[in-house]
């Protein structure tokens, strides 16, 4: 690292926090026998942004993470972080990085608090403070033992140990799935926060509404193969969104046939149909025939996501055009 100074957790002070790519990928692919986990990988996540890493099941992103984290080794390709290549830094770097797994499993005849104490410890010396702040934030009572937690409370013990040191790579895999509403709330003012202190946040899941509400960019993944990578408004943008209008007497002819028009539906004077892209068009031949009133539905990601993942190509074929990545 390039710096020697020590946090208040004890953690020497990580690497740098201002300009460059917290995450890089080039080529990066893992095979496991035939079967693709993650195929030519190129992905940039700057340093400070909350990064959403969006799939279906079997997409890849498990693969991904755990190629990032050094759990398993690229078949091809490589990936470095904070400009340090894992292959040859990585031991060094994980001092650095918070890691919440899908699969999370724990001491389970230890307490809560014996886990995080414990934890706190093979870290460096995190103070209890630290953990004991975070287990209040979510509302968790650290005097049970694991075994008798539920999966949500699982997951907050999971949440805490990822964050207690203040990590500058915060990696998440499905991390609300089990959490209750208002924990997840707090969850993200905690993400917001960390973030606010010059962390990056890698937000792996399918919950298109958590990346939606947190991540700044996101990448959306299939079958193995990156598919695009983009502004969270951008993607949006990009999804169909509905549409009615209502006109006085009869639907004028000649809405299907404007660009980007879909599923027109005729009843009566309300047309309603889905628009992919501007709606300027659409627009200017309504008012051109009167339309007394018009509703439009928001997109939001999941309708980006759906269009992009059954585009996809399937397991084994080329990878699609190349994804726009640049940060
Ligand atoms: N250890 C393994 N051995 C063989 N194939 C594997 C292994 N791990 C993953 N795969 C395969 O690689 C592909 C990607 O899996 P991965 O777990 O990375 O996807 P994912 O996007 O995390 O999916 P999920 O959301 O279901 O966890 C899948 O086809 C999976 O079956």
């Amino acid at each position: 690292m390039s710096s020697t100074a020590t946090r208040a957790t004890g953690i020497p002070a990580g690497p740098p926090r201002a300009e460059g790519l917290a995450v890089e990928t080039v080529g990066l692919t893992k095979r496991y026998g035939r079967a693709v986990g993650i195929e030519d990988l190129d992905l940039q996540v700057r340093v400070g942004e909350v990064f959403g890493f969006l799939g279906p099941n079997g997409a890849g992103k498990t693969t991904t993470i755990r190629l990032l984290l050094g759990l398993i080794h690229p078949t091809a390709g490589r990936a470095s972080l904070f400009g340090m290549d894992l292959a040859t830094t990585g031991p060094r770097i994980r001092a650095h990085l918070g890691y919440v797994p899908g699969d999370l499993s724990l001491w389970e005849r230890m307490h809560g608090h014996d886990v995080l104490g414990h934890l706190a410890l093979l870290r460096g010396g995190v103070p209890e403070r630290a953990w004991r702040t975070l287990a209040e934030r979510f509302d968790l009572d650290l005097q049970p033992r694991v075994r008798e937690l539920s999966k949500g409370n699982r997951q907050k013990l999971g949440l805490i140990q990822a964050l207690m040191h203040e990590p500058d790579l915060l990696v998440l895999d499905e991390p609300t799935s089990g959490l209750d509403p208002l924990v997840q709330v707090e969850f993200h003012a905690v993400l917001r926060e960390l973030v606010a202190r010059g962390a990056t946040v890698f937000l792996s899941s399918h919950v298109l509404a958590e990346v939606e509400q947190v991540a700044d960019r996101a990448a959306i993944v299939a079958r193995g193969h990156l598919l695009v990578v983009d502004d969270i408004e951008a993607l949006r943008g990009q999804a169909r969104r509905r549409i009615e209008l209502d006109f006085p007497r009869d639907v004028p002819p000649g809405l299907a046939d404007v660009p980007g028009v879909a599923d027109l539906r005729v009843v009566g004077g309300r047309a309603s149909c889905s628009v992919t892209g501007s709606l300027t068009e659409l627009l200017r031949l309504a008012t051109a025939h009167g339309v007394v009133d018009v509703h439009t539905h928001e997109p939001d990601l999941e309708d980006a996501f759906v269009g992009y993942v059954s585009a996809a190509p399937a397991a084994g074929s080329p990878a699609p055009p190349p994804a726009a990545s640049a940060p």
